[in-house]
């Protein structure tokens, strides 16, 4: 058999242009995994209501953060395939769950040069089901349809592994080292209550009240909220961090539904009230920057701190294309490729 690797982002808009990103939003709202309703329900709500106001609102917030080659969630992805490619000898093709390159060009790719064993590898720390499980279930639907020879296999969250607290500890501590920061904030996207509880395996574990995502569970294993505390407190142990210093909270929420709490948006106005003058932020549910932290975080957020007296407001890089986090991420991929041509020769 012959492997190869499908490395999986969200995905971004063709360009800037409302068209675009009403086509984009689209695709990525009308996901049930995303917007969890009824499909009727999800239609009225989708295309009657969010697709005629927030592409035009959307493609403004994306054109302050769009780069010549396109969007930085995207050129950042290709950096960082570009990157591990030339340290492991399996091809790898990059791949987006909305917009292009699709996952089904992604497959086509990979079948065309004669791989039949592919490792699907979500661009995502933490599991969530709108974003690792409908990467693999799309995948499987596109497996099952058209390529039904090729075996599958994945790369399940990473948010606790020590490769990757080590990465982007690193990541941190080269930004704060020198800062003096007050507050450090662990924004991660949010998403809504209900999510966590239809995630949840054991069906009586997630009570998202606090102290159930700090009891052992095997609701663990996908439960998004557990996840983003588990990389929290990882990172604050492995860089010494002050209790009080730290704060975990949620960003990017939508619609009217209770979502993920504390509220990244408040947690900043409430710093700059309570009078702190310095306070770093960083988003490691995104492997590559993207509207959510260049926007979101890094022009509103800091924007919302001033307003409210903050001084310094510092953005910490998602982990792109360090050199270090290539490394790591190939030293995934060639472990699998070792550990799968043992089993073949078995
Ligand atoms: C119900 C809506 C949404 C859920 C649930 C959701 C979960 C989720 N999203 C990401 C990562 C990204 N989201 C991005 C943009 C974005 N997300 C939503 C909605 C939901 N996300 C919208 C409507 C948008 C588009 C922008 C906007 O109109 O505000 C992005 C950035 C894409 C880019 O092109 O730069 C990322 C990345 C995660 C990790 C997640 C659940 C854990
Ligand atoms: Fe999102
Ligand atoms: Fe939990």
């Amino acid at each position: 058999m012959k492997k190869g690797v499908l490395m999986v982002n969200l995905g971004s808009p063709d360009s800037t242009d409302p068209e675009d990103v009403k086509k984009y939003l689209g695709e990525f709202l009308m996901d049930e995994r995303v917007i969890d309703f009824p499909l009727w329900a999800r239609t009225l709500l989708v295309k009657g209501i969010i697709l005629n106001t927030r592409p035009k609102k959307s493609a403004e917030a994306y054109s302050k953060i769009w780069w010549e080659k396109g969007s930085p969630l995207i050129v950042l992805s290709e950096m960082l395939q570009e990157k591990v490619s030339e340290k492991v000898d399996v091809p790898i093709v990059l791949a987006m769950r909305y917009g292009s390159p699709s996952m089904i060009q992604g497959l086509q790719k990979l079948n065309d040069m004669g791989v039949d064993e592919v490792l699907i590898f979500p661009l995502y720390p933490q599991f969530a089901m709108a974003t690792t499980e409908t990467i693999l279930v799309l995948a499987e639907e596109i497996r099952a349809a058209h390529f039904p020879h090729m075996r599958f296999s994945d790369i399940p969250a990473f948010y606790n592994k020590p490769e990757y607290i080590e990465v982007l500890s690193r990541s941190i501590e080269e930004k704060i080292k020198d800062l003096d920061f007050e507050k450090l904030v662990f924004s991660y996207h949010g998403v809504p209550e209900r999510h966590i509880r239809k995630s949840d395996v054991t069906k009586s574990h997630c009570k998202i009240d606090g102290t159930c995502c700090k009891t052992a569970s095997a609701a663990h294993q996908f439960c998004y909220r557990h996840q983003c505390y588990e990389t929290t407190r990882q990172v604050a142990e492995k860089l010494n961090l002050k209790e009080g210093t730290y704060f975990t909270s949620f960003q990017s929420r939508l619609g009217f539904d209770p979502w993920l709490q504390p509220y990244t948006d408040r947690t900043i106005e409430r710093f700059g009230k309570e009078g702190i003058k310095k306070m770093a932020i960083v988003t490691p549910a995104f492997v590559s920057d993207c509207l959510e932290t260049l926007e979101e975080i890094a022009m509103e957020g800091e924007e919302i701190f001033h307003e409210m007296g903050g001084k310094e407001f510092t953005t910490i890089p998602c982990l792109n294309d360090r050199d270090d986090w290539a490394h790591v991420v190939a030293t995934w991929i060639n472990d699998w490729a070792i550990v799968e041509s043992s089993k073949a020769i078995a």
